[in-house]
């Protein structure tokens, strides 16, 4: 089915981003109404309403593609799995698209370059490299300083103060620079006016073609969206910094090092093969906790559904105990998950620090020996000798940390770039179209040889499917299940394109313009009404389109009068009954009054009276327009002009209803079926 589909989101509030995004698209509202930000799909726009503030933004984000319902349940990232009814979704292999695959760390880094501007890599290999000169410069002198000091002590002119001096300068310095870093690093931050990312992810994302949502797994998504955006930039912009500072670091102490002793030095480099091949370790280690606690997540997840959602049913069938129990058993789950990994962290920084601890003891021994052997300096040399070395050498604990450090930030910016270029849809309008604004003027519809594959190792879902519709006609379409119903539409939204074939509306094949412009002149009703909380008005005219008067005069139409433009609609349309919500969006359609309307199952969640009454206000206000009307009720298709019969993805009747019914073929048995079912 054809269903606006809701994309909810934890953005913050003013702008200013949430270091976390989640999408869950779904139609249940139990799971929409656990966000924040709820984005509502109105003729592919997207509606963005922030609930914290009880206000409607209708805000034109972009136009953003009608999504299938089956991709929404498909898509929620937030359903327990157990919960979950199989949808179509999932039976297709979970194949990740090329586009989500390829990527490398160098793309990466050029995409922070893209999104961020050079401006902001280059202030942070400036600041690297700023704050890598002058402390090693200051740091060099100092050990100099400390050198010639002690060789002047050996004949008795030992100037302890002159090195005091210098190392309150050099400290002074260092913590200057830190500050300076970190004011250029906010100032870039905020005025290099980078893009919004978590937005551009949206974009992306909402923008992207449904083949590609359709195979981008739960998991996957869910990771994606959860990408931290300043954690993200910040993260690699530190790094470029931090990395001048501390090869700077390093250097500075090899130098020294080698001033004493070779053996020190052998030492030191050892140091650091152990300190990068622990620092690989301690990622790996890292990603474990961090499964552990996705893992725990999970569990909560678990409990907090069957908490709410599971009441009714506890409550009916009287399972208190054996409820209980569940509760029980996930909690310990959970408790177990977060104590391994409060273990595995805790044995990972003992090991760490074991291992840091046992090699600068080592270090700084053999130095220190070394350096009153070869001097034969008395203690207060050593002391500051000393002091000098055991502060410089846990500068190089970082070294630990520098690879997994390095994985992550560019592993996050990697997911980023991949989930913020996945494949658009085609283009939203195509320059240079002229007379498209009137377009289409009486509604005529042909389908020539149309063939939809969902993917390549599937069989097509629209196999040589050819008929022709005339202006005003009212078309019911049926078929059994899977026989390719929805996919008509989706091919005439071109919400999966066609793999050959040609759809036209007078005249005009659709793949020769602009998405928006295509979907913006075909109304939908879907089986359900894309509510938000808003006035009435707000609902039916959210870009503020159209005049009081026509909104007036379509609320009358629809026999809403009692409510008014004013009347308040809760999220969702919950203060509303099933019939109430689908004469607000047949009123969608009266105002709009496009040449094409596709009711997707419209009727099918309301009463008989209401359906009725529904089918005499279409008739009688969007006298003219061509109808296609989707339908597993017969009886709401009887009186259509024509009637199509899908089956296994081909046309296999097309005519008048008595026609067929005559004729005694498929749609004859679905009539009959439909009459015993009564
Ligand atoms: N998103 C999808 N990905 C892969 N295959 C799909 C997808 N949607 C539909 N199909 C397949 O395409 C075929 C036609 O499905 P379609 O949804 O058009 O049928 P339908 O007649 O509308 O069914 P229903 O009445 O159950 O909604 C089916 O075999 C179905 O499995």
């Amino acid at each position: 089915m054809v269903q606006s589909s809701i994309w909810n989101g934890m953005l913050s509030n003013h702008g200013v981003l949430s270091d976390k995004i989640r999408i869950i698209a779904s139609n249940d509202r139990k799971y929409i109404d656990r966000c924040d930000i709820e984005v509502n799909i109105v003729d592919g726009h997207a509606l963005v309403v922030e609930k914290s503030h009880r206000a409607v933004a209708a805000t034109d984000v972009e136009p953003v593609s009608t999504i299938d319902q089956n991709i929404s349940q498909g898509a929620s990232a937030d359903i327990s799995r157990e919960n979950q009814k199989p949808a179509k979704a999932t039976s297709i292999p979970q194949r990740r698209t090329a586009a989500v695959v390829e990527s490398s760390q160098l793309q990466a880094m050029r995409y922070y370059i893209k999104v961020c501007g050079a401006r902001s890599l280059v202030f942070a290999l400036l600041m690297g490299l700023v704050s890598f000169a002058l402390p090693t410069v200051l740091r060099l002198r100092r050990m100099e300083l400390l050198h010639s000091s002690i060789n002047a002590q050996s004949h008795g002119d030992f100037e302890p103060r002159q090195y005091a001096r210098m190392s309150a300068i050099h400290t002074a310095i260092d913590i200057c620079l830190s500050w300076v870093q970190l004011a250029v690093r906010e100032w870039v931050y905020i005025a290099s006016n980078r893009p919004n990312l978590q937005t551009a992810l949206l974009h992306s994302l909402s923008h992207t073609k449904m083949s590609v949502l359709w195979n981008l797994s739960e998991h996957h998504l869910e990771g994606v969206i959860r990408c931290s955006e300043r954690a993200t930039l910040e993260g690699i912009h530190n790094f470029a910094t931090d990395s001048a500072r501390r090869f700077a670091t390093i250097a500075m102490s090899l130098y020294s090092t080698y001033k004493v002793s070779v053996t020190a030095l052998v030492m030191m480099v050892a140091f650091g093969i152990i300190a990068a091949n622990t620092g690989q370790h301690t990622y790996k280690v890292l990603r474990t906790v961090q499964n552990c606690k996705i893992q725990k997540l999970e569990v909560k997840k678990k409990i907090t559904y069957n908490l709410f959602s599971g009441s009714l049913t506890v409550r009916v069938f009287r399972t208190f105990d054996s409820f209980k129990n569940r509760i029980r058993e996930l909690n310990s789950e959970a408790l177990r998950i977060e104590q391994l990994a409060e273990a595995i962290m805790d044995a990972r920084s003992f090991s760490q620090e074991a291992i840091q601890q046992l090699v600068v003891l080592t270090l700084v021994g053999i130095m220190i020996l070394k350096f009153r052997q070869d001097t034969g300096a008395d203690a207060v040399a050593v002391q500051l000798y000393h002091e000098t070395l055991v502060k410089a050498l846990p500068l190089l604990s970082p070294l630990l940390n520098f690879r997994s450090e390095l994985n992550n930030h560019v592993r996050a910016l990697q997911e980023y770039c991949d989930n913020a270029n996945l494949a658009p849809e085609g283009p939203r309008h195509i320059q240079g179209l002229v007379g498209m604004d009137d377009w289409p003027q009486r509604g005529s519809i042909q389908f020539s040889r149309c063939c939809l594959r969902y993917s390549s190792e599937r069989d097509p879902a629209l196999n040589s499917v050819s008929f022709q519709i005339n202006p005003g006609e009212h078309i019911g379409i049926v078929g059994r299940t899977g026989s390719g119903k929805s996919s008509l539409i989706n091919a005439l939204f071109r919400i999966v394109e066609l793999e050959s074939g040609t759809i036209t509306i007078d005249g005009v094949d659709v793949s020769q313009i602009g998405l928006h412009d295509l979907r913006k002149k075909v109304s939908t009703v879907p089986q359900e009404a894309a509510l938000f909380e808003g006035t009435l008005r707000k609902n039916l005219d959210p870009f503020d389109e159209y005049a009081e008067a026509d909104i007036v005069a379509a609320i009358r139409d629809a026999r809403l009068e009692d409510f008014g433009p004013n009347k308040w609609i809760e999220n969702r349309g919950s203060n509303l009954s099933a019939g109430q919500q689908q004469l607000i969006s047949i009123c969608r359609a009266i105002l709009r009054h496009r040449k094409i309307v596709v009711f997707d199952e419209a009727t099918a969640s309301i009463d008989a009276e209401t359906a009725r009454l529904v089918k005499s206000i279409v008739n009688q206000k969007l006298k003219g327009s061509t109808f296609l009307t989707i339908a597993h009720r017969l009886e709401a298709i009887m009186d259509s002009d024509k009637i199509l019969v899908m089956s296994d993805g081909r046309v296999a009747e097309f005519g008048m209803p008595e026609e067929l019914l005559a004729k005694k073929g498929i749609f004859y048995q679905l009539k009959h079926a439909d009459n015993g079912s009564k």
